[in-house]
């Protein structure tokens, strides 16, 4: 991974080079308690130790029985679907992945009908094996099979913790169980058998996935001038300290927009603690150039837009055209006019004093994903120590899931009668 911070230097808010040189003494602290934590396997700072800890060999063995499915559904939610859903979109495969990370029973029926189920691998995970959202979908594509005449324990496998709902049922039914790493939060198990198994059934080079991700990981050190993934942190906790608060993750690469939707869940569950956190907002290049770029360019100077790209790309020729007006682009290709946009994008935003920071990857391929993933993992645990908050706890989260399971009926929590007690100004 490549960070670019030359368009912080003058913007406004931005960092001198004399401010990141003293911001630098904070990285070098920060990384000695990160690098203490990781040695002793501290709950969230193990998540940093997967590319050594994870097996890409049990993932594979586990799967091994789906080797002939068509499609694989992921039924799981945040931590337990954004990464596996981020891996198996940049990297697409003949295996079709499909993800059931919501309740809409519109969606569901859908999809359900439209799977071939016969021929559908099914892998169910949920950290906690409690969560309500993915048991209450799991239930429901369950039956879909059973009214299929599809045999549901031959095609399902679950991915979970040693106790919870779904191992229960995992040993009930012997299905083939995958356990979720002790001390890495879901936001942080992209690199574990959590965001793994996906992609070992659609054929992914799991090894290279996660040597991308130790090469990053050897990059970390007391100096975010020798390390992309400290530089972004650092840089990122700095400009949000002086005033932008908000940072708009913008992809040019369409299999990377599920990426800036897991990094919105990787920013603002760890980071939206005590009144602080910069807001995590999702654009997509080019397309968003045609929309959001105009606040992001002409609005408040409360953002910073991260503009990310593969170096390199598969690409295609433009045809020549006999319209005298469109002759400028015959002949180009579409990832030139991509990365043209990328680059006007980043001077215009430079031109008018916003700041914006370039991440690049060699190549959207599983080492370049798993080099990202990591990369911004360790950038937002840096971000962390820095703020000094604790990153991998999410209570605010679980205020909201005890409010709804309570209104189920899932048990006495005070949480719901905050529902009932809701003050109401309706206009009709
Ligand atoms: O993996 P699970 O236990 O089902 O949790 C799934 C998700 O649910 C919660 O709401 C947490 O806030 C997320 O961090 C987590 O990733």
């Amino acid at each position: 991974m490549y960070v670019d911070l030359g368009n912080v230097l003058d913007s406004t808010p931005g960092l001198s080079r004399e401010q990141l040189e003293r911001l630098d003494d904070r990285v070098a602290d920060a990384h000695e308690r990160i690098e203490a934590g990781r040695a002793d396997a501290e709950h969230g700072y193990a998540a940093l130790n997967l590319p050594e800890t994870t097996d890409p060999d049990e993932i594979r063995a586990a799967v091994e029985p789906f080797g002939d499915a068509e499609a694989v559904l992921t039924v799981g939610i945040g931590g337990s679907a954004l990464g596996a859903a981020t891996v198996s979109e940049a990297l697409g495969g003949d295996v079709d992945a499909y993800f059931l990370d919501n309740v809409d029973p519109e969606d569901t029926t859908r999809l359900l009908d439209s799977l071939p189920l016969d021929s559908t691998a099914v892998n169910v995970v949920s950290r906690s094996g409690t969560t309500a959202e993915t048991l209450a979908n799991f239930l429901v594509v369950r039956e879909a099979m059973e009214s299929a005449d599809v045999d549901w324990t031959e095609q399902t496998f679950v991915t979970t913790g040693d106790e919870g709902n779904l191992r229960q049922l995992a040993e009930k039914h012997d299905l083939p169980a995958l356990k979720v790493p002790d001390g890495v939060p879901g936001r942080f198990s992209a690199l574990s058998t959590v965001g793994l198994a996906c992609a070992a059934i659609q054929g992914h080079d799991l090894d290279a996935i996660l040597a991308g991700a130790a090469d990053e990981a050897d990059k970390l050190s007391g100096s975010l001038f020798d390390s992309p993934a400290y530089a972004y942190g650092a840089a990122s906790y700095a400009l949000d300290r002086r005033g932008a608060t908000v940072n708009a993750m913008m992809p040019y690469a369409e299999s990377l927009e599920y990426f800036a939707e897991w990094f919105a869940q990787l920013w603002a569950e760890s980071l939206g603690k005590e009144g602080v956190g910069q807001t995590p907002a999702r654009a997509l290049g080019a397309t968003d150039q045609h929309s959001q770029l105009q606040l992001y360019r002409a609005g408040r100077h409360d953002k910073l837009v991260t503009l990310v790209r593969p170096r390199e790309r598969e690409d295609r020729p433009i045809p020549e055209t006999e319209l005298e007006g469109l002759s400028y682009l015959g002949g180009s290709t579409l990832g030139e006019l991509l990365d043209a946009e990328f680059e006007a994008t980043e001077a215009s935003l430079a031109a008018a004093g916003q700041p914006n920071i370039r991440v690049e990857i060699d190549r959207v391929d599983e080492r370049g994903v798993g080099e990202l993933l990591y990369g911004m993992e360790a950038a937002c645990v840096l971000y962390g120590e820095l703020e000094n908050v604790s990153t991998f706890t999410q209570p605010a989260v679980e205020w909201g899931k005890r409010a709804a399971r309570g209104l189920l009926g899932g048990g006495d929590f005070e949480e719901a009668d905050a529902v009932s007690d809701k003050t109401r100004l309706e206009i009709e």
